[in-house]
């Protein structure tokens, strides 16, 4: 087979905390740089305070929830929320049907272990309203640090919807002519956080996959914007830099090239999912991404831990899908159907989770 050549590899913007944290400064030409309709869909921010110790103390936990004993994990499992709370090995399925094997999520709310009480809402919108699971006995550091990190992640993502705000704003000439994406994200009792752990290739069941997704399939999020640490490497339990400076996370950009993105391991990185695209009526794009193993011989031990957390709408706002839309065609949403986003949610976990339509 032909050997076909890397994709190049391009920055993130950057914009530094200090700008950030300032409300009135005016941003938007990164805002437009970073997440505008040509803008790779990619943001990093630097020098948020606090952030490096809390992103390696979560991070060095991950291989240690994935190495817990096989029944420990099983106790850790939520079926009933589709293993949107807990342990989730194998369940999920993006990008033509390929099962996630290769990597381990722990998934848990960070701000509140309850989202809510009512059982109705509990049966509705099971991935949001369901109550974290913690390995109380098994990792009993892992709530603390999971959270902690995941407060710190949504708070700049707060700071960064603001921004975002200003640029639709600017946009659109005018008033905002919907809902603020700040204030919308800032009410929502159900973001979620994900601690994810990428097995080391040669012990994954399936043989070595060199494609550009080998670790994650392509997907966009349907959050407004997800926060991504800089992933920690390592070798039999040794931290390493990633061995392949071809691996990690890719982006499709908008005119469709594929293009590996970076950023410093002390910063913090935002990309664009399937609500802020609707919310900013179209000014904001969703991301598409996939993740790429490390290939050469050497890196075949290697794992990779990361974190995201999905800065989302609470479950019963409404949003309308823009008669332009891309994305979940197959779902048939009818265009300007107006639907609240845990049913928007609840449709495409029904696609990625074991085909159930
Ligand atoms: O591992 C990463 O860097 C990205 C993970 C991701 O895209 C996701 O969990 O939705
Ligand atoms: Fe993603």
């Amino acid at each position: 087979m032909q050997q076909q050549r890397p994709p190049p590899t391009v920055r993130a913007v950057t914009i530094p905390f200090a700008d950030l944290s300032d409300r009135g400064k005016d941003l938007s030409d990164k805002i437009e740089e970073g997440f505008g309709r040509q803008g790779l869909g990619i943001v990093s921010i630097a020098d948020v305070p606090g952030y490096p110790e809390l992103r390696k103390r979560l991070l060095r936990l991950a291989s240690r929830v994935a190495n817990l004993p096989e029944e420990v994990k099983k106790e850790l499992e939520d079926p009933s929320s589709r293993y949107n709370f807990g342990w989730s090995h194998g369940k999920q399925k993006f990008e033509s049907g390929k099962f996630d094997t290769f990597k381990g999520s722990y998934f848990a709310n960070p701000l509140l272990n309850v989202p809510t009480t009512d059982d109705a809402l509990v049966t509705r919108f099971p991935s949001y309203c369901r109550p974290n699971i913690w390995p109380t006995d098994d990792l009993p550091e892992l709530e603390t640090a999971f959270k902690d990190l995941g407060k710190l992640v949504l708070e700049v993502g707060l700071l960064l919807a603001h921004h975002c705000d200003q640029y639709v704003m600017n946009q659109e000439l005018g008033p905002c002519a919907g809902e603020s994406l700040e204030q919308t994200l800032a009410r929502s009792r159900c973001h979620k956080g994900r601690l994810l752990y990428y097995f080391p290739q040669k012990f994954s069941k399936q043989k070595e996959d060199q494609s550009i997704s080998s670790w994650c399939g392509w997907h966009t999020d349907y959050a407004s914007l997800t926060g991504l640490t800089y992933a920690l490497f390592m070798r039999k339990s040794v931290e390493i830099p990633c061995p392949d400076s071809g691996a990690g996370l890719h982006i499709r950009s908008r005119d469709n090239q594929v293009v590996k993105v970076t950023f410093e391991d002390d910063e913090l990185a935002y990309i664009t999912g399937e609500t802020a695209e609707i919310l900013s009526r179209g000014h904001l794009r969703a991301t598409p991404h996939c993740v790429k193993a490390p290939s050469s011989e050497d890196a075949s031990l290697v794992d990779r831990s990361t974190f995201a957390l999905f800065v989302q709408p609470n479950w019963d706002e409404k949003i309308k899908i823009p008669s332009e839309y891309p994305y979940h065609k197959e779902l048939l949403i009818p265009p300007n159907e107006t639907l609240a986003y845990g049913e928007y949610s609840e449709r495409i976990l029904n696609k990625h989770y074991e085909g159930r339509t």
